[in-house]
């Protein structure tokens, strides 16, 4: 359902990505991981359009965001990005509004959804992030894991088709990932379509359909949890591996 093939970017001289291709399927869960700085983030915030890429196609269910370096219309590019919900590390909340408000906005204004139904809907995915009394309450006044569960919901409030996740649990103290890692989990047990960017390699083992190790702006290896964390050819992200759990 996602297809990106041959993606290029580069920062100046400093090339991010280069020839990055790959798809996936819907409903699947894909953990891509890494060293600092191999691209990862930035391949992410390509697909929804927040980096602009020098070269390469990216689909989504047939429809083309860019398709060999060349941009779809401005409309073409809002029907791609809205299939696509994004947290990120920092949370990105808006700081002057309550939590129920940051969930509303974006379905009224861009969606022109009802009061009625976006209070609904806001209700309803507080309580699934479990934070359904923290409704009236400005993102000052919540811990980092609930932030970040408030980002979640947010997104989810657009029912994106898919969820992409920038190294949502970075910011958090240790002890606040577990709460975080439990509603992604939750939503890949139904099947949401989902690429999550990680340095949790217990989350990517456990949760990810196929894991992508990108380095040096290349995809060097890819395959399911089992093959990558133990197949003797899978060497290069075994050796990262290794040197990550040091
Ligand atoms: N806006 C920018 N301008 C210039 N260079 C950038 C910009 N954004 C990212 N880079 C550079 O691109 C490279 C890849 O960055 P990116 O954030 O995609 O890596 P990453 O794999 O996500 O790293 P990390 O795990 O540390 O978040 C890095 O060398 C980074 O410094």
């Amino acid at each position: 359902m996602i297809e990106v093939s041959n993606l290029k970017k580069s920062f100046g001289a400093l090339d991010v990505l280069k020839n990055v291709s790959f798809q996936v399927e819907k409903g699947e869960v894909i953990a891509v991981i890494g060293p600092s700085g191999s691209g990862k983030s930035t391949m992410l915030r390509s697909l929804v359009h927040l980096e602009q890429v020098n070269g390469g196609s990216i689909s989504v269910d047939g429809e083309y965001l860019v398709k060999d370096g060349v941009y779809s219309s401005q409309q073409g590019i809002k029907q791609v990005t809205a299939k696509m919900g994004m947290v990120f590390q920092h949370f990105h909340l808006f700081p002057h509004l309550t939590v129920r408000e940051n969930l509303e906005l974006a379905p009224r204004l861009v969606k022109g959804e009802s009061r009625e139904d976006s209070q609904k809907k806001g209700s309803e995915l507080l309580q699934r992030v479990g934070l359904q009394d923290k409704a009236d309450v400005y993102p000052a006044n919540l811990s980092g894991g609930q932030k970040q569960r408030v980002a979640i919901a947010r997104a989810l409030m657009m029912n994106p088709a898919i969820m992409l996740f920038d190294e949502p649990t970075s910011a958090l103290d240790p002890e606040l990932t577990g709460e975080v890692l439990q509603v992604i989990k939750q939503l890949a047990s139904e099947h949401m379509t989902m690429i999550v960017v990680t340095h949790e390699m217990g989350f990517a083992r456990e949760v990810a359909d196929r894991i992508i190790f990108m380095d040096h702006g290349e995809i060097v290896e890819s395959g399911s949890p089992d093959q990558l964390f133990h197949q003797p050819r899978f060497e290069r992200t075994r050796a990262f591996l290794q040197r990550s759990l040091k």
